[in-house]
């Protein structure tokens, strides 16, 4: 069980609200009990992060400084429990990690042998099965997710994870409209695994409300992943590719990330650098017992665009002390 399904056990599922008290539900990550003013630069390289899941007075939960943090300072990384690249990121971006790499082809490719080695259980089960109608309906609709549930789906298979891999995230509300759409995609599913000759006792966990419960949570908790440039070449190659090509490379989920709630003046952010390893970092610096909130979308926007984008988008009203404003 991984270390943070263990630290959050105790802590609700949405969408019920939690029937005790915020401070019996909390967690906390650290087990060090450095302040401010000891932590060396050492302790802040070891040991685990400095920051707790706990509820928010009306946000679920989130994720909070469990003692001050500097400005620019490195909070945490995080690994993706489930990634996938963008289907026009298939050839240049590593199918397991994400990293940028150079192909010829249109099938998947990967940047290392580690990460060959890293993907060969569930790139085994997907390579038995015909994607192609499952492909051709996330190319017409503009899908991302399903190829993230797809991914799920066959690491399932494989054993390399859990079923209930996403259950202690939230999920969206589901509209009529998204249930017609993941009808259709939940059925595709089906037909390429079930022409794949995967044993019988494999493939128990997908129901239907497994695939639209996947799929729901996907759609809050994933990112769009874009790495920051590297080098001048980078940037002259990416000058070039902009106009055609997407500028994400594919989408992930993680776990401890999913807990940060979102403010349109963030006092935190996560950036990827090579590959789909998230870096979280201070943007100013943060009082013990803050909130750690990052922004999901375009600050730079007005009020109303940036509303509609949170509602339409993630599915919430934004109560950040900058939308309150008015700002
Ligand atoms: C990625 S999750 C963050 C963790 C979540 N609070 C939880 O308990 O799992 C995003 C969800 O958190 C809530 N949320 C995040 N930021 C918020 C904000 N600024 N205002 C209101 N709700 C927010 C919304 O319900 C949103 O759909």
């Amino acid at each position: 069980m991984s270390r943070l399904v263990r630290y959050c056990r105790g802590l609700p599922r949405f969408p019920n609200p939690p029937p005790v008290k915020p401070q019996l539900l909390a967690l906390n990550l650290s087990t060090t009990s450095s302040t401010a003013e000891n932590v060396t630069p050492a302790d802040r390289m070891a040991g685990p992060p400095p920051i707790r899941v706990d509820l928010t007075e009306s946000a679920g939960r989130g994720v909070f400084a469990s003692r001050r943090i500097g400005a620019g300072e490195l909070i945490h990384t995080a690994k993706p429990v489930l990634c996938h690249p963008s289907l026009s990121s298939i050839s240049a971006a590593c199918y397991f990690c994400l990293r940028k790499v150079i192909s010829e082809g249109q099938s998947p490719t990967f940047c290392s042998r580690k990460c060959e080695d890293s993907a060969k259980v569930f790139y085994d089960v997907e390579k038995k099965a015909d994607w192609s109608e499952f492909d051709a309906y996330c190319r017409s609709q503009g899908l991302k997710y399903p190829q993230m549930v797809k991914r799920l789906a066959c690491q399932v298979i494989s054993g390399a994870a859990s079923a209930e891999l996403l259950d202690i995230l939230q999920p969206a509300s589901v509209s009529a409209e998204m249930a017609l759409m993941m009808e259709e995609g939940y059925g595709s599913l089906r037909r390429a695994l079930s022409g794949a000759n995967i044993p019988d006792g494999k493939t128990t966990f997908l129901s239907r409300e497994w695939y639209y419960g996947v799929l729901a949570r996907i759609r809050i908790n994933a990112f769009r992943i874009e790495l920051a440039l590297s080098s001048y070449e980078d940037l002259l190659s990416s000058a070039a590719a902009c106009v055609e090509a997407e500028a994400a490379v594919g989408n992930a989920v993680y776990m401890l990330p999913s807990f940060y709630n979102h403010d349109c003046d963030p006092n935190a952010h996560i950036v990827w650098i090579e590959n789909a390893e998230a870096k979280l970092k201070a943007l100013r610096d943060i009082e013990a017992d803050e909130e750690l909130r990052i922004c999901y979308i375009d600050a730079s926007l007005d009020h109303d665009a940036r509303q509609t984008v949170l509602l339409q988008g993630f599915g919430f009203k934004c109560n950040c002390p900058r939308c309150l404003s008015g700002d």
